[in-house]
């Protein structure tokens, strides 16, 4: 039986989309984990590889609408992914015909919704990024001296840098800095340190460097756990903003929109305080650019080569590169 996998992306962060409610036998978790290593593969993978896979499956929690996994290219199933969930969003809205719902994540259930277009022919959701967490137990991180890390210098880390953590609910270590150190090679040392063997972050955590643009702007780049240097992060950008809103509050504010661009394009974010939480709207492309025609079985086997695959291009790759094309640029993308 032949069965479809989309690949897309947000900002370029790019995954292979599995929807398990359309198959005649759902992939088991082991299966789920060896296919995502080799799709991703950028040599034995198709279309070039990505950054993960994104699991659809039927909803756990009353209220939702479906459900979202997320499998990193090793192998390792991260809580949430933000570009992820946009591009996702999009899948189910047009698969049932709805434009706001809710969709389960590993912690929670997240609000969803159609955002128009980002530019012509591009278009956009937007996505509540939730639950917020500061304290050590949530990233988790141990040995560096403090119970929760907020604009705080770690020596340990990288001397003169300050370091904030938070769990939105994947783990998130960030730092402003500038133009130098966002080109020069820290985060790629910081992140493949703090993603192997290391005293501090037992989990490995996402690595997010940002510049301050200007009021309300943004630049970010991260390395992430479970797959390295990417075009970009929506829950790495959506905790800088609010890092932001928190340590540069003359620059940014809650409840207005900040504009961060990353290596792969640009987003818009905007950070909430309320009923005694935290939460941050994500909005951003949710790009689909090829459609895949696959036997099951070869899924179910981790086995699918570029020969097995009927690969049909969706032609929106186009209107997005229009749309970066007009945007201001950071030279620092992946591919
Ligand atoms: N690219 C994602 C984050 C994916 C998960 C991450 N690698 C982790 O392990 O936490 C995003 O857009 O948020």
């Amino acid at each position: 039986m032949m069965t479809q996998l989309l690949k897309v992306h947000g900002s370029q962060n790019s995954f292979f989309i599995l929807d398990q409610t359309k198959l005649k036998q759902a992939l088991t978790d082991d299966e789920l984990r060896r296919l995502a290593r080799q799709l991703t593969d950028p040599q034995d993978g198709l279309l070039g590889g990505a950054d993960g896979l994104l699991v659809v499956d039927r909803p756990t929690r009353p209220g939702a609408t479906a459900q979202m996994r997320v499998i990193n290219a090793d192998g390792s199933e991260a809580s949430m992914c933000g570009n992820g969930l946009r591009t996702v969003a999009r899948y189910v809205a047009e698969r049932d015909g709805q434009t706001t719902f809710k969709v389960d994540t590993m912690d929670s259930s997240l609000r969803v919704r159609q955002a128009g277009e980002l530019a012509p022919g591009v278009p956009a959701f937007a996505v509540e990024i939730s639950p917020v967490r500061f304290n050590r137990a949530a990233l988790p991180f141990d040995n560096l001296g403090h119970d929760r890390l907020l604009g705080t210098p770690v020596p340990e880390l990288a001397p003169g840098l300050t370091f904030t953590t938070l769990a939105v609910p994947n783990p998130h270590l960030i730092s402003f800095v500038n133009q130098e150190t966002i080109e020069g090679p820290l985060l790629g040392e910081l992140g493949s340190y703090l993603n192997g063997a290391n005293p501090y972050f037992s989990d490995g955590v996402n690595v997010n460097f940002a510049q301050i643009l200007g009021p309300q702007k943004l630049f970010v780049r991260t390395y992430e756990r479970g797959v390295g240097f990417t075009n970009a992060c929506g829950t790495g950008m959506s905790a800088t903003s609010l890092a932001f809103a928190l340590l540069h509050p003359a620059s940014a504010a809650f409840d207005e929109a900040v504009t961060v661009y990353n290596p792969g394009g640009m987003v818009k974010t905007s950070v909430h305080f309320a009923d005694h939480r935290y939460w941050i709207e994500l909005i951003g492309n949710a790009t689909f650019t090829h459609q895949l025609e696959i036997a099951e079985d070869l899924l179910h086997q981790g086995r699918v080569t570029a020969h097995d695959a009927q690969v049909t291009a969706t032609g929106e790759q186009e209107a997005y590169q229009n749309f970066i094309h007009q945007l201001p640029h950071f030279n620092l993308s992946v591919n």
